[in-house]
């Protein structure tokens, strides 16, 4: 079943505007749960979507879920079954990946793989946007942030690292609004142009995301995966408005098999999006109820206890990772070095005293 468009692409460009204009990135800090908590555990979906995994990592991973507490196993589809019999009697869900990596899959393919996971007991898709449709007209020179190839994605990763670990500071925000490629006032002018307008196909896009959601209704979680390195910031604020509109849960920044992860200034971003269109009305005398906040999620590249936290302090509630055990053995060393009294502490810090100092400031709140 392949749902029509609500919307012109003309329209959509309007509402994609409207998106551009108004959402201001700001670092709001949030508080982050106790990070020996069973909240701070169900924020993490424990990861496993390298092409050679075998059943008996899948079988790991699962009973590795189970005993931290993870909200979910994320896996490819030939394994969703698999951990639905391992997690059986467990609170621990099955999320399956869909059109994984690329997004560029014809959209019947991911109709047929998203209705398979969900037959298969998936609870949660996580389905890349076809970000190639939305990148397909040339936005302004130099706004432009291409996937990178292989060879150069180290050194994008480590500036990427150099980014995202530097204080918390309105200041530090790389990407300033407004975000348009298109004004307001331009793609309104398109609305009564015979001219194709010079925008993306993002009926295509909304199309596609609205299928899915018809084929796979609540309870399912829908997640859009943006993959944040090949968008500018307005092409990022463009798919979330799609999303919302298509009744997604969350947007999600990265695959992690393309380019950078996530990023500080991606999740803030998507977080403000959310934020804004939850605010908004459908237009064209749509539902009088306000829509539903999207959660963001943060993949890719999330590596450590710090990384983790700082993505939630931006404003993500799930994290998408693979380092997810090593994550929580942090957080348990962090915690029961708090919990030492200063002798002890002061006995531990000594060489080869047993505990590993990770933080020198106590300062940010939730740690
Ligand atoms: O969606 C999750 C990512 O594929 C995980 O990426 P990662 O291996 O960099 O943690």
């Amino acid at each position: 079943m392949v749902m029509t468009d609500r919307y012109t692409n003309a329209e959509w460009a309007v509402q994609i505007a409207e998106t551009q204009k108004n959402v201001v990135a700001k670092l709001e800090p949030r508080a982050v749960p106790k990070l020996n908590s069973r909240e701070f555990a169900q924020t993490i979906d424990h990861t496993l979507l390298k092409l050679d995994a075998t059943a008996t990592q899948i079988d790991a991973l699962c009973s590795e879920a189970r005993i931290e507490g993870f909200k979910s196993v994320c896996v490819r589809l030939p394994f969703v079954a698999r951990c639905v019999s391992n997690l059986k009697g467990s609170p621990v869900v099955v999320a399956c990946v869909v059109g994984f990596h690329e997004g560029t899959q014809d959209s019947h393919s991911k109709f047929r793989e998203a209705q398979a996971a969900v037959t298969a007991g998936a609870s949660e898709l996580d389905i890349v946007l076809n970000h190639a449709i939305l990148t397909s007209v040339s936005p302004p020179p130099g706004s432009h942030q291409s996937v990178p190839s292989d060879a150069t994605t180290a050194s994008i990763t480590a500036s990427n690292t150099a980014s995202n670990s530097r204080p918390f500071s309105s200041k530090a925000l790389a990407i300033e609004g407004p975000y348009s490629d298109l004004s307001s006032s331009a793609a309104s002018s398109l609305l009564g142009s015979s001219a194709a307008p010079p925008t993306p196909n993002y009926s295509a896009i909304y199309t596609e995301l609205a299928s899915l959601r018809s084929l796979c209704p609540a309870p399912t979680t829908l997640k859009l995966i943006l993959e944040t390195a090949a968008l500018t910031p307005s092409q990022i604020l463009a798919a979330a408005t799609l999303a919302a509109a298509a009744n997604f849960d969350f947007i999600k920044t990265s695959t992690g098999f393309a380019g950078r992860g996530a990023t500080l200034d991606d999740v803030v971003l998507m977080t403000a999006a959310a934020n804004y269109l939850s605010t908004q009305q459908p237009s064209g005398g749509g539902s009088p109820v306000r829509r539903r906040r999207m959660q963001v999620k943060a993949s890719g590249g999330v590596r450590s206890l710090e990384d983790a936290v700082r993505m939630l302090e931006a404003g993500a509630t799930r994290l998408g990772t693979s380092s997810g055990l090593w994550i929580m053995q942090e957080a348990r060393r962090v915690v029961k070095e708090r919990e030492l009294s200063p002798e002890e502490k002061a006995r531990a810090e000594r060489p080869g005293g047993g505990v590993t100092r990770l933080y020198t400031d106590n300062s940010v709140d939730g740690y």
